[in-house]
């Protein structure tokens, strides 16, 4: 079964190294900040496609998740990062840091992403683990939220105390014409070399993958701020169908399984008369069927785990490193 949305290419798939656009550069670039700031939104809009979640709530993202856009002859290849949370030490934190740690030791560029105008002692504790040899640009996100513009240079000013910043952007990921100028910022840190993938590619994550993270999101959407981060979703099945006939699109066949902590969160997601629990399923599906260009049947469970979040060996089993 082909269950990635794009296979990475075999070496003898890639490309020379020598295009009509001049000699090839790729390199990696990692997204860096505490919880959000807006990074899977930069993400979704550097790539042009939503290939990882959003949310209002803070820490949906859990995963390292790798996208790349290809626009001339340079390959940027951009790692997401879970928001550094250092105030609960149980088990899904510890993996969780341990990821961000992992995500940026081996890159070219670091964006390291805060709030337009504000710098926090969970800004500041991000910060501290970035180390000094690897280019990091401060990326002052969401600026379409400050209102006195003149704020901004004293505070872009404070920031060049806080560390040797290769340089400062303010922007939004909401502004398409910022996340534009953006490529242009990124391009001058990455290395001459062939592209690692092939120039189509968007992502490396699996179909599979995918599916588990747009119920994480539409079930933190619909459930506002009720429910604790804790939950999880663990894909119990994912099948697929070739077309019966021309013209016909494959099918998905998949099961889900929403994990939470308490009874009363189980009915929370599930709803009145499974109205919520309905809705998740049904915005999950559609979505993932223009994302997946196939037809898709989910079948969406419930169930109770209390503590998960505090044990290592059950964080494992659900995927989390
Ligand atoms: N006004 C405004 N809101 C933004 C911008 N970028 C992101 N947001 C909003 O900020 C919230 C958090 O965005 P995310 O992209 O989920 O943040 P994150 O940093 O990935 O969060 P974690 O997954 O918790 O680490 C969402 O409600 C976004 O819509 C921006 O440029 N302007």
């Amino acid at each position: 079964m082909n269950d990635a949305i794009n296979p990475v290419a075999e070496p003898e798939d890639a490309a020379s190294g020598e295009g009509a656009a001049g000699p090839q550069h790729c390199g990696l670039i990692a997204i860096v900040g505490k919880p959000n700031v807006g990074k899977s939104t930069l993400l979704n809009a550097l790539v042009g496609q939503k290939i990882s979640i959003t949310s209002r709530k803070a820490q949906t993202t859990r995963h390292r998740i790798t996208g790349m856009r290809t626009l001339g002859a340079t390959q940027y290849v951009f790692v997401d990062t879970p928001g550094f949370q250092t105030l609960h030490a149980n088990a899904l934190n510890k993996s969780l840091n341990k990821t961000v740690q992992g995500a940026v030791g081996d890159v070219d560029l670091i964006l390291f992403v805060v709030e337009a105008g504000s710098f926090t002692q969970a800004d500041e504790r991000v910060l501290k683990l970035l180390g000094k040899g690897i280019p990091t640009v401060l990326l002052a996100n969401k600026l379409d939220n400050v209102h006195r513009r003149g704020d901004i240079a004293p505070w872009l000013k404070s920031m060049q105390e806080k560390h040797e910043f290769a340089e400062y952007v303010p922007m939004s990921a909401k502004n398409p014409k910022d996340v534009e100028r953006l490529f242009g910022i990124c391009e001058k840190y990455l290395p001459e070399q062939p592209w690692f993938y092939d120039e189509d590619e968007l992502t490396d994550r699996s179909e599979k993958f995918l599916a588990g993270e747009l119920v994480r999101e539409k079930l933190f959407r619909l459930t506002g701020d009720e429910l604790p981060y804790t939950s999880t979703v663990v894909i119990d099945k994912f099948e697929e169908e070739p077309p019966q006939k021309k013209g016909q699109k494959r099918l998905l066949r998949i099961a889900a399984t929403i994990v939470v902590e308490r009874d009363g969160h189980k009915a929370m997601v599930i709803g009145d008369k499974g109205e919520r629990i309905k809705r998740i399923g049904m915005e999950t599906r559609v979505e993932l069927e223009k994302l997946a260009d196939a037809k898709v049947f989910l079948e969406l469970w419930v169930k109770v785990r209390s503590g998960w979040a505090d044990d290592e060996a059950r964080v494992r089993s659900f995927g989390y490193e």
